[in-house]
């Protein structure tokens, strides 16, 4: 059986960059010694989620808090996605940006969120990174020893073009650090987990912050694993924790062989006359 183990790490951010790097720190010993493979932070695992923040902890890439996070990988010899954090490059730009680190610390993948979280909700969650940050352009597809795997972040897996075009590249898991909010989390989250894992026949991950009501951004929480099935096989409540999942990769093959959905693609008439 190919299999591998994943760890969901849904931690509270603090104020305090230092205090997030300790949080992190902490869950990673904790989920090494359960021998996971793979850990994932959520998105701006750094960074209280409002956008006055992120230029002010945005930081470049080989920062200390990027370095930490390598050297925690390297340390435990385990991969880790790490959520985001509020990269700042050469220009001045800024952006929601998900680094991967192999099991020797070395940046494996960079994800620059494409698509920018701008909403306006009557009477509910209003937001709008576009105030203060850039658009990414690439779709990430990552390697491991075990498959390929796609990540985005957040807001990007409304979009299931991208999702897609992972999917194109070979992915077999699609890995997405988040923070939705209580209006859209309640109604969305697990249909849009359900949906691109149904139309893709892949596992999605969906690894969010802890809820905290005392922040100006509720975050649901909720870190989410389904199957190629479309079925929910793990998911958390609202508060801080970790979960650890086996995934069984032979079950993505499986599945895509009894219901050739990929193969059965009409590409040829996909186009608009
Ligand atoms: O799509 C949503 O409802 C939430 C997206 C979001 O919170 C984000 O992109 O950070």
């Amino acid at each position: 059986m190919n299999t591998l183990k994943v760890a969901m790490i849904q931690m509270n951010i603090d104020k305090y960059i230092s205090k997030n790097i300790d949080t992190t720190n902490n869950f990673i010993k904790k989920v090494a010694k359960e021998n996971v493979d793979i850990a994932i932070l959520p998105e701006m695992f750094c960074c209280p989620y409002e956008t006055s923040n992120f230029p002010l902890y945005s930081q470049q890439e080989n920062s200390p808090c990027y370095l930490s996070i390598s050297n925690m990988a390297k340390k435990n010899k385990i991969y880790i996605v790490a959520g985001s954090m509020p990269e700042r490059d050469e220009n001045g730009n800024i952006f929601n940006t998900s680094y991967v680190f192999d099991r020797n610390g070395n940046q494996i993948a960079k994800h620059r969120k494409m698509h920018l979280f701008d909403i306006q909700i009557e009477g509910g969650q209003h937001f709008k990174e576009s105030d203060k940050l850039s658009a990414g352009n690439n779709v990430t597809v990552f390697n491991t020893e075990f498959c390929k795997i796609g990540l985005a972040i957040c807001y990007d897996i409304r979009f299931p073009e991208l999702s897609r075009l992972m999917v194109d590249n070979g992915a077999k898991i699609i890995i997405i650090p988040a923070a939705f909010n209580m209006s859209t989390g309640p109604s969305h989250w697990e249909i849009l987990f359900k949906s691109r894992a149904l139309d893709n026949q892949v596992y999605t991950i969906g690894v969010s912050s802890a809820r905290n009501y005392d922040a100006p951004y509720i975050s649901y929480g909720n870190s989410i694993i389904v199957s190629p099935w479309g079925e929910i096989i793990e998911r958390m409540d609202e508060n801080e924790g970790y979960r650890v999942c086996t995934l069984d990769l032979d079950y993505v093959d499986k599945i895509r062989k009894e219901l050739p959905l990929l193969k059965h693609r009409r590409k040829d008439i996909y186009k608009l006359t």
